[in-house]
């Protein structure tokens, strides 16, 4: 299970910079950023969650000067990553023909066993005017809101990360090698700007090696400009300040950082009951057997929403998510571990008798940019993540709006006769405002607000070197024979969970390449 590998030797660890002013309901006044430190990266470690985008998020990207990136092209390559599998739902012609079948990704729906959960939130979704649809990759989103059951990056019970889909039935290439326990410390620039190398830490030995085409990296949203910087591409003054010579300056280094704010609105509800651990037992032995019970999916409940303050809005501008903790379970103590005791507490206090639902929610398309700069020369020390949640005020705004919004699930019938309920939670910093005012809401996201993990942006594909880091085709800015691939080259978020769109941001990358050197 996903949530069991954060903190560990698995996960890089990052926490946002502590301003002392947002985020102190969290542990530290920091926000953990956990990510992926193994083959296959964060897709090894995330929720599994498979969802394209909308066209209009590419329309923005090819808007940027990116002439590739239409959003035609872009579904091309979303079609070449996938096969999928989901039987019943590909009797539906436009789901079928939407969705590729001969890729290396199986797509499918995972067989939950917690369905009919999942089925109780959709339908008081569809109380509130979200129109229901049976893939949300293939709706067309107009007007206020589509929820659905969402597809997964899942097989038979068992996750499809890039490792596995990738680069395993790769390894048996013999222009393939990987190296395990690999850090890459800086990329290597000649006096005529070019990339003929890198240098590795590789089990405690320095090793070089040199490239015969030309270097990629795809070391994700925060390493990617990290490492850059530290072999001289960045903001020259930056650059500097820590004394690293500046081969290329390009201020955009780590800038344009964006995320998908994630907050929690907890509801208490008399249903369902507490598990039984025979039940737990059961399911268990059912996942050896069959691949199905509790094992074979993600702990969040397998189902989008997908919504808009605006009804003529052709992409969503929110996204929420839920997942449910039995009475008297520890994994919702785990869940909430990031979160300071004395506010945690107060959130899990009717948890020993009643079920707790957690709404979670997130602003898609952010304007508040953040930055990520080296803190000292070393490789080994973490860059400085500074994640600016709501540094322009209009996503606080419509945050409200939707927090508001999602809380309305405890009036719908459903809900009300599970005598729903939002707990009044400890917030010291929020407690003089009237409970679920707009004000609280305000104060509760500033404090509250941690990250659904979608980080992107920090390496910007654009035209204009002054703004952007790499171009059209990825290759660094001022700098031969160095591409990048990865969340990172994203100019803006797109409307969903990001692992969909990086993989189609590897497809079309690997034909750009093949047309060159080929
Ligand atoms: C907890 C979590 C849950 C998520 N849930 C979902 C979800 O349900 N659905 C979804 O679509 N998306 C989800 N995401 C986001 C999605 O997984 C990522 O956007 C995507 O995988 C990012 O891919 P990437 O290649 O840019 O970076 P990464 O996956 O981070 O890959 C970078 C790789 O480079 C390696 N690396 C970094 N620096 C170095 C170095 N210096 N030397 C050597 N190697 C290095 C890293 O170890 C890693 O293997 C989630 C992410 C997380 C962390």
């Amino acid at each position: 299970m996903e949530n069991d590998m954060y903190k560990t030797k698995y996960d890089w660890q990052y926490v946002t910079k502590n301003d002392g002013i947002k985020h102190q309901g969290l542990k530290d006044g920091v926000v953990q950023w956990t990510r992926g430190k193994m083959l296959g990266g964060c897709s090894s470690i995330n929720n599994m969650f498979y969802v394209r985008g909308q066209d209009q998020d590419f329309q923005t990207w090819y808007d940027e000067g990116n002439p590739s990136w239409t959003p035609e092209n872009v579904n091309a390559y979303f079609r070449k990553a996938e096969n999928f599998q989901d039987m019943k739902l590909n009797r539906k012609f436009d789901i079928h023909e939407t969705y590729g079948h001969d890729g290396p990704l199986i797509i499918n729906t995972f067989n939950s066993t917690d369905a009919e959960l999942a089925e109780r939130v959709l339908d008081s979704w569809e109380h509130l005017g979200m129109k229901r649809v049976p893939d949300i990759n293939v709706a067309e989103f107009k007007g206020y809101g589509l929820c659905a059951i969402s597809r997964a990056n899942a097989a038979n019970g068992s996750r499809q990360s890039t490792y596995k889909t990738y680069l395993k039935p790769a390894l048996r290439r013999r222009n393939v090698k990987v190296l395990t326990n690999a850090f890459v410390t800086k990329i290597l620039i000649n006096d005529n700007a070019q990339a003929y190398g890198v240098e590795v830490d590789v089990n405690g030995k320095q090793k070089i090696f040199f490239a015969n085409l030309e270097v990629i990296i795809s070391t994700g949203t925060i390493n990617t400009p990290q490492l850059l910087m530290l072999s001289g591409i960045g903001p020259e003054e930056h650059l500097l300040s820590k004394n690293i010579p500046c081969k290329v300056n390009l201020p955009y280094v780590g800038q344009n950082l964006q995320d998908h704010s994630y907050i929690l609105i907890p509801i208490y509800t008399d249903e369902p009951g507490p598990e039984k651990s025979s039940e737990r037992m059961f399911d268990v032995i059912k996942y050896l057997y069959n691949k199905t019970g509790y094992l074979a999916h993600s702990k969040v409940l397998n189902l989008g929403i997908f919504y808009s303050q605006h009804k003529d809005m052709n992409y969503p501008e929110f996204q929420s998510a839920a997942i449910v903790f039995r009475p008297n379970t520890t994994t919702a103590q785990t869940y909430l571990s990031t979160i300071k005791d004395n506010v945690k507490n107060s959130i899990l206090r009717y948890n020993s008798k009643k079920a707790l639902y957690m709404i979670s929610f997130h602003v898609l398309h952010p304007f508040s940019r953040g930055v990520i700069y080296l803190n000292t020369s070393n490789p080994y020390d973490h860059p400085i993540i500074d994640a600016n949640y709501y540094g322009d005020y209009r996503d606080l705004v419509s945050s409200v709006y939707g927090v508001k919004e999602i809380s309305k699930l405890v009036n719908t019938p459903i809900f009300k006769s599970l005598n729903a309920f939002i707990p009044r939670i400890y917030l010291p910093q929020c407690n003089d405002y009237e409970f679920l005012s707009d004000t609280f809401w305000e104060c509760y996201a500033i404090h509250l607000t941690q990250t659904l993990y979608h980080p992107v942006g920090t390496a910007k594909m654009g035209l204009d070197p002054r703004n952007s880091v790499v171009n059209n085709f990825l290759k660094v800015h001022g700098v031969k024979k160095l591409r990048v691939i990865d969340a990172s080259i994203m100019p803006y978020e797109t409307s969903g969970n990001t692992h969909a769109p990086v993989i189609m941001i590897g497809e079309m990358a690997s034909d750009m390449i093949k047309a060159e050197y080929l």
